[in-house]
């Protein structure tokens, strides 16, 4: 066939545009120039309510993490949360200012440490001239693990998250969260088989409230969240397991059988002697191996109502 006579004949593409629809634009009777165009978001009037949170949600952007392990400097995929409160007398909030200071920040190296997102928040609350503001920032944090009899490396990862709140008159509040998989394995199973017993991956989620003063430079939080977790877990996940390491997880796994309730509990109790953890919520989620369900169990306990 004559490929030319097959080729379709399209009109021009502002043609397209009009057969779909587009039309010419209309007179402008409204100012253009900013500072005369109606500011409905700043009218001051009784709007029956204050409102606790204002902002914008699901902002993805690229972010540098630091870690204290292999790798490092970790360039990833944030995805931010930002509001503040708003006065009763308030229409709304001034949404461009959260993603124009996000991209200032960006332009000048976005590291997403504490001392950063501290100084976010405070100049976050000034260019909003709000009394308080906050963000959420969570991300996936990669870390090298070397298998544990073979020492071969692979990446493993889990999600970490950052809350800061500024308020101008109480100061900071900041929470770090870390969702681990480890593998344990169930006691009882174990206890009541004349051999085996059922093991599963499980999913401990742990958010703490930091002390404002804590030094990331010294500890790295997301590892002391990981060591938490794993240390009391039946054995650690890794990406890399050759025979030998296989057969070490598994017989560490059978050593040290954990229900969802001992998990919570010894986590927990790691948390309660770290000085820099004010407060804490554990949360472990089992994914049985013998049931469809899930097997969960949580806590949270707060070291100042002591
Ligand atoms: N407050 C509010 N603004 C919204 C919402 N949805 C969209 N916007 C728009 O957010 C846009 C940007 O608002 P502002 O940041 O106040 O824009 P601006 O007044 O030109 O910028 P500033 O000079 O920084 O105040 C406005 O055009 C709003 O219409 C909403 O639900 N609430």
């Amino acid at each position: 066939m004559n490929e030319t006579n097959s080729k379709k004949q399209l009109p021009p593409k502002e043609e397209r545009h009009k057969l779909f629809g587009s039309v010419e634009p209309g007179p402008r009777t409204k100012p253009q120039d900013k500072d005369k165009m109606a500011d409905l978001q700043n009218t001051k009037k009784d709007f029956l309510f204050e409102l606790d949170a204002v902002g914008v949600s699901n902002v993805k952007h690229p972010i540098v993490v630091p870690s204290h392990v292999e790798p490092k400097e970790q360039t990833t995929i944030g995805t931010f949360y930002f509001a503040s409160t708003i006065s009763q007398g308030s229409k709304g909030t001034n949404m461009s200012r959260f993603t124009e200071q996000l991209q200032a920040y960006y332009n000048k190296g976005f590291r997403v440490d504490i001392e950063t997102m501290k100084k976010f928040t405070k100049d976050l609350q000034e260019r909003l001239k709000q009394k308080d503001a906050e963000l959420t920032v969570e991300f996936p944090w990669f870390y090298q693990r070397k298998a544990p009899y073979t020492g071969n490396i692979g990446m493993n990862h889990a999600d970490a998250w950052l809350k800061v709140k500024y308020h101008h008159e109480n100061g900071y509040d900041i929470k770090v969260g870390l969702k681990a998989k480890i593998t344990t394995l169930c006691p009882c199973s174990k206890e009541i088989s004349e051999y085996s017993a059922h093991n599963q991956r499980g999913n401990v989620v742990i958010e703490i409230t930091l002390d404002p003063e804590f030094d990331e430079d010294k500890q790295d939080w997301k590892e002391l969240l990981l060591e938490a977790a794993e240390s009391n877990a039946s054995a650690r996940i890794h990406p890399v397991l050759k025979r030998p390491d296989e057969k070490m997880v598994t017989e560490q796994a059978y050593e040290n059988p954990r229900f969802v309730e001992d998990m919570v509990r010894l986590i927990a109790s790691d948390l309660y002697e770290l000085d820099m953890v004010k407060q804490f919520h554990v949360k472990c989620i089992n994914e049985e191996s013998i049931h469809l369900h899930d097997a969960i169990a949580s806590i949270t306990f707060d070291k100042r109502e002591e």
